[in-house]
């Protein structure tokens, strides 16, 4: 391998400790899971875990994958009225007769840390963001972090920059889009759909940072990459192993983009911790930050 590995562990690490120190009332953080979805439950799991490492009040609310639209909008209207409750968490993907979009616009704009609300993906959109949604935070933290450590001027390097992300989810690939463009890169974004048409490596093969959110494991590999491009890997993509354990794996063949990129996130242990602690920070800030009714 010659890429250099990029340590989403060493990240989240610091993170962590720089919020330890800010705890205010009305700090709390409140999940929704809906049904038993695998990804899912691994992901509350982990914030479970480290909410309760950081001391951050954690309320889970787990509903069966049958209920009703109503039920869901009441079980947030109760939420977004708990004084002890500053971020709200629904997790996705919900069941197929729940309306996400509507759901999302019952989140009190204030409360939403991954801003699925309109208003809060629009603030993003707009490069004026009240929360960063907490994957696309991640990676450029691991991209800002690393273009330190290897001695690049940041602003330098966006500057030059060709951007591409692959996948364009409301929750990652587009927010990833809108935070390069707020560092000033050229930014463009492809579809998974392309590698069905052949044309993705046309696309990858240009990145000097290429971002990778598609859900598809093993998606990218080296012949998709420029040699000493920077490579950060979103997915987390279940897979058995042949003693029937599962595990997670990434949307880039390691092993063979490793010999061609700059610079590579592994997956477990790249991207993923640093997304976890970016909620709870959201999720600290949503306490701090002033009501917008306050300030107007
Ligand atoms: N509204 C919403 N936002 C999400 O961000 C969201 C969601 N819904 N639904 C479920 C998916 C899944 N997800 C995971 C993130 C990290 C790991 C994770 O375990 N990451 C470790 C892998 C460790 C291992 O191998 O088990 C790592 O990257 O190092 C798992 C799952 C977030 N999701």
């Amino acid at each position: 391998m010659t890429a250099h590995l990029i340590d989403g562990a060493a990240v989240a690490r610091d993170l962590k400790s720089s919020l330890a120190v800010r705890r205010h009332d009305g700090v709390g953080l409140a999940t929704i899971l809906v049904g038993d979805d695998y990804g899912s439950k691994a992901y509350e799991a982990r914030l479970r875990r480290l909410a309760g490492e950081l001391g951050v009040p954690y309320f889970p609310q787990v509903l069966p994958a049958t209920a009703t639209q109503s039920e869901l909008s009441t079980v947030v209207s109760g939420l977004n009225a708990r004084e002890d409750v500053s971020g709200i968490l629904l997790l996705r993907p919900l069941p197929r007769h729940i309306d996400e979009a509507a759901l999302f616009r019952v989140i009190a704009p204030e409360k939403d840390i991954e801003a699925v609300h309109p208003e809060n993906a629009g603030l993003l959109a707009l490069g004026v963001p009240r929360f960063v949604p907490s994957t696309a935070a991640s990676v450029f933290q691991l991209l800002d972090t690393w273009l330190d450590e290897a001695g690049e001027d940041r602003a330098d390097f966006y500057h030059h920059a060709q951007i591409v992300v692959v996948g364009r989810s409301n929750n990652v690939g587009k927010p990833c889009v809108c935070l390069g463009y707020a560092r000033q890169a050229a930014v463009a974004s492809v579809d998974e759909w392309a590698s069905r048409t052949g044309a993705l490596q046309r696309h990858t093969r240009r990145a000097d940072v290429l971002i990778v959110a598609a859900g598809r494991a093993g998606l990218i590999t080296a012949e998709h990459v420029k040699p000493g491009a920077i490579v950060l890997d979103v997915g987390i993509n279940p897979v058995t192993d042949e003693r029937g354990r599962v595990r997670m794996t990434g949307d880039v063949d390691f092993s063979s983009v490793a010999e061609v990129a700059r610079a590579i996130t592994p997956v477990p242990g790249g991207v993923g911790p640093v997304t976890d602690v970016w909620l709870l920070r959201n999720t600290v800030l949503a306490a701090e930050a002033p009501r917008l009714e306050e300030v107007s």
